[in-house]
């Protein structure tokens, strides 16, 4: 069997949100490796909820879902930190520890995710930090780095576990327009064959720039859009 035409998000008339009631119903959603798409829709429109609900931050209200091998709709809390050793999560506030170094950072994620080996934890790090050209950087703390730099460490840090699934919530959402086009540059360069991006963005130049498949929040639902309006 080529596990390779297995969908790496499969949601299945699922329901996200915070409570009870749900803040999108009746989603229908397939994701297969090697693709990149996006996430769009006004603020509130559920975006993160979704996201979070896929990283399971969020239990899901109702439906099936499966995220890189795991069935959200029967997650076993002890089973969250095996499904976000599948996931590299990039956020819009970059969330880089700010009392320690690069190289700290991305060690500590390693440490939390079972790695012991010093040699190899050494070999890993360098590897991702090299990936988005910031080797050079890994031993400044994080408030000595751009807006910019920060992101391209929370891209690396994204790829210590070499996940099936990126998902990026607003990640140019605090970098200005040039920096904007980097960051989703590198993004995109992590869509292999046996993994895939979502991501969530309002940022409108960027999907003009860099067209792919995409998805809106609308009223309650998740559809699928051919011209892309925010
Ligand atoms: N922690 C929370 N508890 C209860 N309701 C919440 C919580 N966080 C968000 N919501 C509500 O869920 C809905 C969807 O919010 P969400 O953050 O998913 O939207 P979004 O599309 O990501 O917005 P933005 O583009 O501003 O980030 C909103 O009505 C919001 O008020």
């Amino acid at each position: 069997m080529n596990t390779n035409s297995q969908p790496i998000v499969s949601l299945i008339d699922a329901a996200v949100g915070h409570g009870k009631e749900p803040v999108l119903a009746g989603i229908n959603l397939f994701l297969h490796p090697g693709e990149f798409v996006y996430l769009i829709g006004e603020t509130g429109s559920g975006k993160s909820t979704l996201l979070k609900t896929l990283y399971a931050d969020l239990p899901l209200i109702a439906g099936e879902a499966h995220v890189a091998g795991y069935a959200l709709h029967r997650l076993k809390r002890k089973q969250i930190p095996y499904l976000r050793r599948q996931l590299g999560i990039i956020f819009q506030d970059f969330q880089l520890l700010p009392d320690r170094t690069v190289y700290d950072n991305l060690l500590f994620v390693l440490r939390a995710t079972g790695w012991k080996e010093k040699k190899h934890i050494n070999e890993r790090i360098e590897r991702v930090l090299s990936s988005v050209a910031m080797l050079d950087k890994a031993k400044k703390m994080p408030h000595q780095l751009s807006g910019g730099e920060q992101q391209r460490v929370s891209v690396a840090r994204a790829l210590l576990n070499e996940p099936k699934l990126i998902i990026a919530d607003e990640p140019t959402g605090n970098l200005d327009p040039d920096t904007s086009e980097e960051i989703i540059l590198l993004i995109r360069e992590l869509v292999k064959s046996d993994r895939s991006v979502l991501m969530a963005t309002h940022d409108y130049n960027i999907i003009m720039k860099f067209p792919a498949p995409t998805l809106r929040c609308q009223a309650g639902k998740v559809i699928s859009v051919l011209k892309p309006t925010l």
